[in-house]
């Protein structure tokens, strides 16, 4: 038996055509399209593209992006004020800070600037505690982007055990708390816990977010599991060309698991998505 594709991807492009009606059915009436500022700092290749990539889904979906470039010579006090003035920007629905900074600027003090009604990553300490209290809030993106695959895919977490393996404040300590909140038995397992493999095996949902490329092989599985895989890795292989490849040993896999995300074309894209979402989904409310 072969897995079933879990495909990222497709889901991303079915939300953001709707995203996109839904934008051209609200700007009429709100005389401004959706917002979204991203502030990038220095040039690291990655960032940049994917900085490219979020401002161009922007465009597609009718909504307009505020690029702020800055060099890396920029210092916590610029960066502070252009966030308050992100704040106080109505034009502004969406503000994201893309990370990793340059050295010597101090991510976390300039997530604390941002308006948490505006913070479209959903890393404020004010929508992080929200999502532990179970009220509503803008969600950070990857986690909610897992959580609309398992929709999707027809995966209910109620009374299923959910293992996610890795805990930073990004991915795996959010994603564990929608998954509770969406009633599976949750474990958080990391790098110390003892016999990681055994307690894998455990799960009916694995969610794979260590950053670790291809360490989750067939003997973390059990048969018929779903398995999604967070990791982003770009790795050499034999023949010295590079690839991107997931935490998760996708090839082995697909003789054990049930259902199964793929690298690329699976979690990536719909964390852009829910970027785009959530900034749609605060100018819903600011002009409500
Ligand atoms: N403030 C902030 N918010 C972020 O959400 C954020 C960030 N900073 N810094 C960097 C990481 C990384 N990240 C990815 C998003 C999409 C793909 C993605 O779409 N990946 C494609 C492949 C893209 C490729 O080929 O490189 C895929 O998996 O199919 C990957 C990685 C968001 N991040
Ligand atoms: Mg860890």
């Amino acid at each position: 038996m072969t897995a079933r594709l879990l495909d990222g991807k497709a889901l991303a492009e079915k939300i953001q055509d709707r995203l996109k009606v839904e934008i051209a059915e609200l700007q009429p009436d709100r005389g401004r399209a959706p917002g979204l500022a991203v502030l990038m700092v220095g040039d690291n290749p990655a960032s940049a593209a994917y900085v490219r990539n979020k401002e161009r889904a922007c465009e597609r979906l009718g909504m307009v992006s505020f690029g702020q470039h800055l060099p890396a010579t920029a210092t916590q006090a610029e960066l502070t004020a252009i966030i308050h003035q992100l704040n106080a920007d109505p034009n502004v629905d969406g503000i994201l800070v893309q990370l990793p900074l340059p050295e010597g600027l101090d991510g976390n003090a300039l997530l604390l600037e941002i308006d948490p009604d505006k913070d479209a990553d959903g890393l404020h300490p004010a929508n992080l505690g929200r999502l532990v209290r179970g009220e509503p809030c803008l969600r950070s993106c990857t986690p909610a982007g897992v959580m609309e695959i398992l929709r999707d895919g027809g995966i209910d977490p109620a009374g299923k055990k959910a293992v996610v393996v890795g805990r930073s404040i990004l991915v795996g300590k959010p994603i564990a708390l929608m998954l509770l909140e969406a009633n599976a038995t949750v474990t958080i397992a990391h790098s110390r816990t003892p016999d990681l493999a055994a307690v894998c095996r455990e799960a009916d949902i694995l969610v794979a977010a260590v950053g670790r490329p291809l360490m989750i092989g067939p003997d973390y599985i059990k048969p018929g599991a779903t398995v999604i895989d967070v990791g982003i890795n770009r790795i050499t292989d034999q023949t010295g060309k590079g690839k991107l490849v997931g935490d998760v040993d996708f090839d082995r896999l697909l003789d054990v698991a049930g259902a199964i995300t793929p690298v690329p074309g699976g979690v990536g894209p719909m964390t852009v998505t829910m970027l785009l979402a959530n900034t749609v989904e605060s100018y819903r409310r600011r002009l409500a």
